[in-house]
């Protein structure tokens, strides 16, 4: 049965709700600014609403399965690494856009939000802001895909180091793990291009 929930969780985060709503606007985000398939070049391409309505719904594509899941009591244990990773992978490597996927930022947040009950999502955003405004200080406002992927793994970093100092239990560690490994896979592009 834990098969069959993780090809579900899978196969939710595999929904590309942000590139398909930008088909409906008429754009196609493989070709608006880095390419990725989500909400933020959605944003860029057809405006606010639409970017908005994309980042929740790759957001709920990674909360609802295992929140759903870990609030049935269906899942327990090291069971929920699994499920936990499967939407963040399903969104890298979907099928639906030739197993070429996003960098899967908002789905990680929707999984994260489902596990720790939005404590870890909380966190990282906090992270993130903090670093973009420790690189826009250094940068004078310049950015890079590099640039960006680096602050998304390294906040990963720090949010394990929240982790660890606020002892969580050893399945989220190896959820930790499991997704960073994702978000690694997802961001490869970056550390090639320039
Ligand atoms: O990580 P994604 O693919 O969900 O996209 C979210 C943002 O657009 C990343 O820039």
């Amino acid at each position: 049965m834990l098969t069959l929930w993780i090809a579900i969780s899978w196969l939710s985060g595999s929904l590309m709700f942000s590139y398909w709503l930008g088909l409906m606007a008429r754009h196609n985000l493989g070709t608006i600014g880095d390419g990725n398939p989500g909400g933020v070049n959605l944003y860029k391409a057809a405006g606010f609403r639409w970017g908005l309505t994309g980042i929740a719904l790759d957001f709920l594509k990674g909360y609802l399965p295992v929140a759903i899941l870990l609030g049935s009591g269906t899942i327990e244990g090291m069971a929920i690494v699994p499920i936990a990773a499967a939407p963040v992978l399903g969104h890298a490597t979907t099928p639906f856009l030739k197993f070429k996927g996003g960098k899967a930022i908002a789905v990680t947040f929707g999984v994260w939000s489902a596990l720790t009950q939005f404590e870890i999502s909380l966190v990282y955003a906090v992270t993130l802001a903090v670093l973009l405004l420790i690189v826009r200080g250094i940068k004078g406002g310049s950015s890079s895909s590099r640039s960006d992927a680096a602050q998304i793994l390294f906040g990963m970093l720090i949010v394990l180091g929240y982790m660890l100092a606020r002892h969580f239990p050893r399945e989220l560690l190896w959820c930790w793990l499991a997704i960073f490994s994702v978000l690694v896979y997802s961001h490869r592009r970056e550390f090639r291009k320039e």
